[in-house]
């Protein structure tokens, strides 16, 4: 059996869910299916999961919320009646929203209700336009499937104990149409994993149920070699590893959630990214290992939003316990970090911009210069991180070389080389500004054998 997960652009009309029944349809093996909330339909557009959080906002600020609530009401009616439904599914949605509006619980909790209702209606909506089709399908809340998660508003992590109940989906006659997005806590509350996660919940099923094949059907034919915002028709990666997979998803391949990746690898569930709008393309494969000989390097990714604080002391790599110290400072101010790359008298940690916050600036430099007596602490904001990622490639002789001669030849100064602390990837930190020209010149050193021919279109980035 198959588990096929549909994310917010297949799912954001009723165009897109009929094209998702066809694909069900036409393989009977596709017994798990896992949807988002409907995503946009076009650039400007809003994704249901961001009209729900500003209608949540707007009811804990105590603003007026109708208009919110509209919106979301008539988007939802709009695919009903497009699907020719019965009114009974927008009566229940709108219940279930008002019943989560008048929650008295955290305003974290309440955000993590309101959110689920967009992947949760989905899942009501589609099961009933399967059954219309005459197809055995039902609803299939995830605590029916078995999804129990920690209790950390919008970063669900999957308590190990669900993998055993979900292996029951199995045993479920007909097609299970789950939502993703969300689990339940052990205390019964509702609470979602982080921004994309409904590849997640595909992944938690596939695992759990042993399928054989996890497909995550999006609006692209495969993942390409670089963000296709950045390079016009981009080399398609026709298949990668798990580990490849995950560090690009984390440096910025929003096509699939990094997290998603565990749960697959952990049970060698091979996965499959494929087309809604063109389902007979082979797609990518992501499994555990590929043939690396030919080609080293298998994508180039990137994301902005970072910073780094760099520290040098003399003697630095005397001092016993000298890196433990400082990132016991950003444990204690509780504060996440990235990467730590490392010199003989330096230091450097990488953090997300939204982890370490402009107002937590002032105590931490104040508790390295007071308690580690550094010579220098600095911080570096609008910082771009560039993976360069393929099996093999730390141990393939000139990689580095050929990064950064490209970077030279485009003029970009490099802030940060990190490589070999992963066996699978290369890191560069540049300035944000000239991510778009390091992408693009690191993509035809790696990818193009002739460069002249290539055209670039100007950046518009698209995110969760
Ligand atoms: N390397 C890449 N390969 C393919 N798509 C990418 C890549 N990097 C970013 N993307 C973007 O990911 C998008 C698909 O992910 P997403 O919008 O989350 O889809 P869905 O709504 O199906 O979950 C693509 O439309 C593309 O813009
Ligand atoms: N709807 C949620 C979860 C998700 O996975 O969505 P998508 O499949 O559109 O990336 C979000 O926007 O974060």
């Amino acid at each position: 059996m198959k588990v096929a997960k549909f994310g917010g652009s297949s799912v954001a009309n009723a165009t897109q869910i009929k094209k998702v029944a066809n694909i069900i349809k036409s393989d009977p093996s596709r017994k798990v299916i896992v949807v988002s909330a409907p995503g946009k339909r076009f650039s400007d557009d809003v994704k249901m999961t961001d009209l729900l959080i500003d209608l949540c906002y707007a009811k804990q600020n105590n603003q007026d919320y109708q208009l919110h609530l509209q919106k979301i009401m008539d988007r939802f009616e709009e695919i009903i009646n497009d699907l020719e439904l019965g009114n009974d599914i927008l009566e229940d949605i709108q219940q279930t929203i008002e019943k989560y509006l008048q929650f008295d619980t955290s305003p974290l909790g309440q955000l993590d209700a309101l959110k689920s209702i967009g992947e949760d209606s989905s899942a009501k909506i589609v099961s009933a336009y399967l059954q219309r089709l005459g197809l055995n399908a039902s609803y299939v809340n995830p605590k029916e499937a078995g999804i129990f998660v920690s209790n950390e508003p919008g970063q669900a992590q999957l308590l190990p104990e669900s993998f055993s109940i979900i292996y029951q989906l199995r045993e479920r006659d007909g097609v299970s149409v789950v939502p993703g997005f969300f689990g339940y806590s052990k205390e019964n509350d509702l609470v979602t994993f982080s921004r994309g996660g409904s590849d997640i919940t595909g992944a938690i099923l596939a695992a759990g149920t042993k399928a054989s094949l996890y497909e995550n059907f999006t609006d692209v034919d495969s993942v390409f070699a670089v963000n296709p915002n950045f390079v016009e028709n981009p080399k398609d990666i026709t298949v990668l590893t798990y580990k490849e997979m995950r560090e690009l998803s984390y440096a910025g391949f929003s096509v699939f959630h990094d997290e998603a990746l565990i749960p697959a690898f952990k049970e060698q569930i091979p996965v499959c990214i494929k087309n809604t709008n063109n389902p007979d393309a082979p797609g990518t494969m992501i499994v555990s290992e590929r043939d690396a000989t030919d080609q080293c390097v298998v994508g180039i990714a990137s994301d902005v939003g970072f910073c780094s604080l760099y520290v040098s002391k003399f003697l630095m790599n005397r001092e016993v316990g000298f890196g433990r110290k400082l990132l016991n400072i950003f444990e204690d101010e509780g504060i996440s970090f990235e990467h730590a790359p490392s010199g003989i008298d330096d230091m450097s940690v990488i953090f997300r911009d939204h982890r370490f916050t402009p107002d937590k600036e002032q105590v931490v430099i104040d508790r390295i210069r007071n308690e580690l007596h550094v010579d220098t602490v600095s911080i570096h904001r609008d910082l771009a991180v560039i993976m360069v990622v393929g099996e093999g490639l730390v141990n393939t002789v000139g990689v580095a070389a050929k990064a950064t001669a490209s970077f030279a030849k485009a003029g970009i100064n490099i802030d940060m080389i990190n490589q070999g602390s992963s066996e699978v990837s290369m890191m560069f930190g540049v300035h944000a500004v000239d991510l778009e020209r390091a992408i693009q010149s690191l993509y035809k050193e790696f990818f193009t054998a002739d460069e002249s021919n290539l055209e670039f279109p100007s950046i518009s980035a698209k995110g969760h």
